[in-house]
């Protein structure tokens, strides 16, 4: 993970190394410098042989050199690193977001949308977490290098104390890095556990709140977020513990410094000066070298948050989109099922040698029981999924081998579940494409029929709609998701039960418009309702993912029973519908003529 994030910013790098083993070096310089000033003046000063004004300000001007210097280096240091591991976050957030992007819906639906939130976010932190203190701990091994070298230089007796210490205090890392990893993945796995299940609350607040179900629903979120607060602590204890020892170490050093510098003073093997360096080092080295244990503490939250982030990013199955494009011909597409099977990952066939045609201009409706696989053949028909077996063909070209953009604008599927954006109305249907203007925004609105409310809004094309649309009915939200899919001028449109929430004469209006020859699109429409039924040109019945029977709508009602009953039932229950609102609106108007 480190070597990969040096590959990704070696120059960032380079400049945080340089700038901590300067730093380091200048610790070491600075010892030397305060022994020489005892040996040569601070000593001398006791025997009455004070320094003169000149050596003095010369001191001075080398304190102030190395000062300014090691502020460099730590500029240098800092810098070098901060931009490293912002600009690598960065980098991978943009990573996984655009991979998210590009992986299929099936991946999705096994990958709950906190989960994805917190690979984005606190995996890709965590995993950058120790590139902050590498550059540093890289140049402090160089420091150490030196100082062991200096140290030896000497006198080898108290070289012997910097021998002891420094393994000891990296083995100390070592260990403490093995007790700390497991508690450090756990905590990050129930950050995501935590951040999956509060994204599902607040998705399913409404049921939530509408159910009663906010105790259960605090207690459920109350479990992760205890067991998180005890992994956490469990974190903080451990560094609780190895923390005053890893910072006492050096101390310990100094004092054994002190011990041996006495007898070796008085031995005469060194001097006042040479133990005050050896001393100073000793003293200055202690915070450096911690940077080690920094990066070592922090390495397996990294690593944890690594793996997670990685799994995302070499996750497979995407769609591999082919060279060719269709002409841009403006003319209806046609579109072609030829023993179409498909199956949900190993489950069973869904989809079962399912053959017809949308030919270029017209309108073929998918009527069938609920579950018979409509909306997969939907998906299947813009390439949202790869049948198992069989050929999908749009204008007699095989849908793999068409490229990602020519496939995008030649179908595009209006869902059964509108999606809209935090937006305004205009960014909702123009998405911001080429070449979509507003002319052709009202174009789409007035086919989807919904240029009427649009125009009524206080701002119009320009007014926000909410986050996923809060300030918007059901059946608007529909008609300007519909209005979306027109402005691109598909050739092909597909519509699963995308006007459901629409008023019966108004989703008749949109698909009478629609089959008009200025929308210029064949449409495939999973469909229930008898007037929408009527007006295709073809129906496909289908059952249990077999298309039983193919035909105009009044063949199928004279040739198949089952379609007779399901059309009959759909009709009975719109009827109802209908009944009881006109109940509950004379109902309200009554009201209104009494008040
Ligand atoms: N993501 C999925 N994973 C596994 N099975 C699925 C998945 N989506 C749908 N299915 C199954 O595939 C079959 C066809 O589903 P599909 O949604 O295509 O039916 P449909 O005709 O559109 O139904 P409805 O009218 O209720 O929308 C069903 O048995 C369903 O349970």
């Amino acid at each position: 993970m480190l070597g990969q994030a040096i590959r990704d910013e070696p120059r960032l790098f380079t400049i945080g190394v340089v700038g901590s083993s300067l730093f380091g070096l200048l610790i070491i310089a600075n010892s030397y410098v305060v022994g020489a000033v005892v040996g040569h003046v601070v000593v001398p000063a006791f025997a009455g042989h004070h320094a003169s004004g000149g050596t003095l300000a010369l001191i001075a001007a080398v304190f102030l050199g190395i000062s300014v210097l090691r502020v460099a280096s730590i500029f240098g240091r800092r810098l070098g690193a901060g931009f490293m591991q912002f600009r690598l976050q960065a980098r991978y957030r943009r990573a996984v977001t655009r991979r998210y992007l590009s992986l299929p819906p099936s991946w999705h639906q096994t990958h709950a949308t906190g989960t994805l939130l917190s690979n984005a976010n606190s995996d890709v932190e965590a995993a950058f977490v120790p590139i902050a203190p590498l550059p540093f701990a890289v140049g402090t091994i160089v420091m150490v290098l030196a100082a062991v070298i200096s140290l030896f230089v000497t006198d080898w007796v108290l070289a012997m104390v910097g021998v002891a210490l420094f393994p000891a205090l990296f083995g100390l890392n070592v260990v403490y890095s093995r007790y700390m990893s497991p508690r450090q993945i756990r905590a990050q796995q129930m950050r995501a556990k935590v951040s999956a299940v509060a994204h599902e609350s607040f998705d399913g607040a409404l049921v939530v709140k509408t159910m009663g179900r906010e105790e259960d629903e605090s207690r459920r979120f109350g479990v992760f977020v205890t067991e998180l607060r005890d992994a956490l602590i469990s974190v903080g204890r451990l560094r609780g513990l190895f923390d005053p020892v890893m910072d006492s170490l050096p101390s310990v050093g100094t004092l054994a410094v002190l011990l041996l510098g006495a007898w070796r003073l008085e031995t005469g093997a060194i001097s006042v000066g040479e133990l005050v360096t050896v001393a100073f080092l000793f003293t200055v080295l202690a915070f450096p070298v911690r940077a080690i244990g920094w990066v070592v503490a922090e390495l397996p939250r990294s690593v944890a948050g690594w793996e997670r982030v990685q799994s995302v990013l070499t996750a497979t199955g995407d769609l591999r989109y082919g060279p060719e494009n269709l002409e841009k011909s403006g003319q209806p597409a046609s579109l072609r099922f030829e023993r179409v099977d498909f199956r949900y990952g190993d489950g069973p066939l869904v989809l079962n040698e399912v053959s017809f045609t949308v030919p270029a201009g017209k309108t073929v409706a998918l009527v069938g029981p609920t579950g018979s696989g409509k909306s997969t053949i939907a998906s299947l028909a813009v390439r949202l999924v790869d049948p198992a077996d069989g050929t999908i063909a749009l204008d007699d070209r095989e849908i793999r081998e068409l490229t990602e953009a020519s496939l995008a604008s030649t179908a595009a599927l209006v869902p059964q579940i509108p999606f809209v954006f935090d937006d305004t109305v205009r960014g909702n249907v123009t998405l911001e494409r080429a070449g979509v203007t507003d002319d052709d925004a009202w174009r789409a609105l007035r086919l989807a029929q919904a240029d009427g409310f649009i125009a009524k809004l206080p701002e119009g094309l320009d007014t926000p709609v909410g986050e996923r649309g809060t300030s918007l009915s059901g059946g608007q939200r529909q008609r300007i998701t519909l209005a979306r899919a027109l402005a691109g001028r598909p050739r092909l449109l597909v519509l699963d039960d995308a006007t459901s929430a629409v008023d019966p004469r108004v989703e008749a209006a949109i698909l009478g418009s629609l089959r008009e020859r200025d929308a210029g699109a064949s449409i495939l429409v999973v469909a229930y309702r008898r007037a929408t039924i009527a007006l295709a040109d073809e129906v496909v019945y289908l059952e249990q993912g077999k298309v039983v029977a193919t035909g105009t709508h009044t063949e199928l009602l004279a040739a198949n029973p089952g379609y007779a009953d399901l059309v009959t039932a759909y009709e009975k229950a719109e009827h109802e519908k209908a009944a009881h609102e006109k109940a509950a609106h004379d109902e309200a108007e009554q009201e209104r003529v009494d008040a």
